[in-house]
């Protein structure tokens, strides 16, 4: 079976093109793939496949093998992966698991448009919400020195987030309207490079504890992202924009 290996921001993910659908989809196999000693290695798989309705449909699996709720660098990188199939020339529109996603390209970014969000669960210390999967946010003072699979797994596990879990971000002011964000991802169970839907919500965060506007930058072990945004009346946010680049890294053929 032929494979892509794409990366947006150190988040690195496995492309099929399964327009035939006929990749065999099973947990085991998906895991081995993603495995980084006896596969290819990567954070997730993700499968392009055809749809009567848009340009084509995004299937995501974490690392784990099991299909994964929305995948913001995930996204970015399908979206290049289309282009570079000759899917879409400069827009696109197309289907993943938390509905419509409308995205853009230019030579060095990718601009993925995010579902609106209604609100954020602001506790003492820290933020809850869903940007396609679910995040916990909490403001650290010195994240880069943190050990973010020690305090990110029991988080992920914490019965407050059952039964389905949570991906735990810690993330710092660097700027008026930057951050630092690192990240525990669910379904990796470790801390990856960057995590998109994790940034995005980390930046809606920022805005309302403190006070950061639109667009946010951020950066992230694996390099640098922007998060766009509008208010709304009720609290909530709307034209949520992830920035940044996807770029393929290698092609290959493997047994399944
Ligand atoms: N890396 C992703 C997030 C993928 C989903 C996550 N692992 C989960 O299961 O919630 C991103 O870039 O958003």
């Amino acid at each position: 079976m032929d494979f892509f290996k794409y990366q947006g921001t150190g988040n690195d993910f496995i492309l099929i093109d399964d327009r035939a659908e006929t990749f065999p989809v099973s947990q085991e196999r998906i895991a081995r793939l993603c495995h980084r000693r006896f596969g290819i290695g990567a954070d997730g798989l993700i499968l392009l496949r055809n749809h009567p309705e848009y340009d084509f449909q995004m299937v995501y699996f974490n690392a784990d093998g099991a299909e994964g709720s929305m995948c913001g660098n995930g996204g970015r990188c399908i979206v290049r992966f289309a282009h570079d199939l000759g899917l879409f020339e400069a827009e696109t529109r197309f289907l993943a698991v938390d509905g419509e996603h409308q995205a853009s390209v230019n030579d060095a970014e990718v601009l993925l448009k995010m579902n609106e969000i209604a609100g954020i669960d602001q506790q003492a210390d820290y933020a809850f919400l869903n940007t396609g999967s679910p995040h916990y946010v909490k403001v650290v003072e010195d994240v880069e020195s943190m050990d973010v699979v020690a305090e990110g797994r029991p988080v992920r596990y914490d019965s407050r987030f059952a039964p389905g879990g949570t991906n735990a971000n810690f993330m710092q002011p660097i700027g008026a309207n930057a951050l630092f964000v690192r990240t525990y991802e669910r379904g990796v169970e470790d801390e990856t490079y960057s995590c998109g839907t994790g940034v995005t919500a980390s930046a809606l965060v920022a805005h309302r504890q403190l006070g950061m506007s639109s667009p946010v930058s951020i950066q992230t072990l694996g390099g640098n992202l922007r998060v766009s945004f509008v208010t709304t009346a009720d609290g909530g946010f709307s034209d949520l924009y992830l920035i940044g680049p996807a770029v393929r890294v290698f092609t290959g053929s493997v047994a399944v």
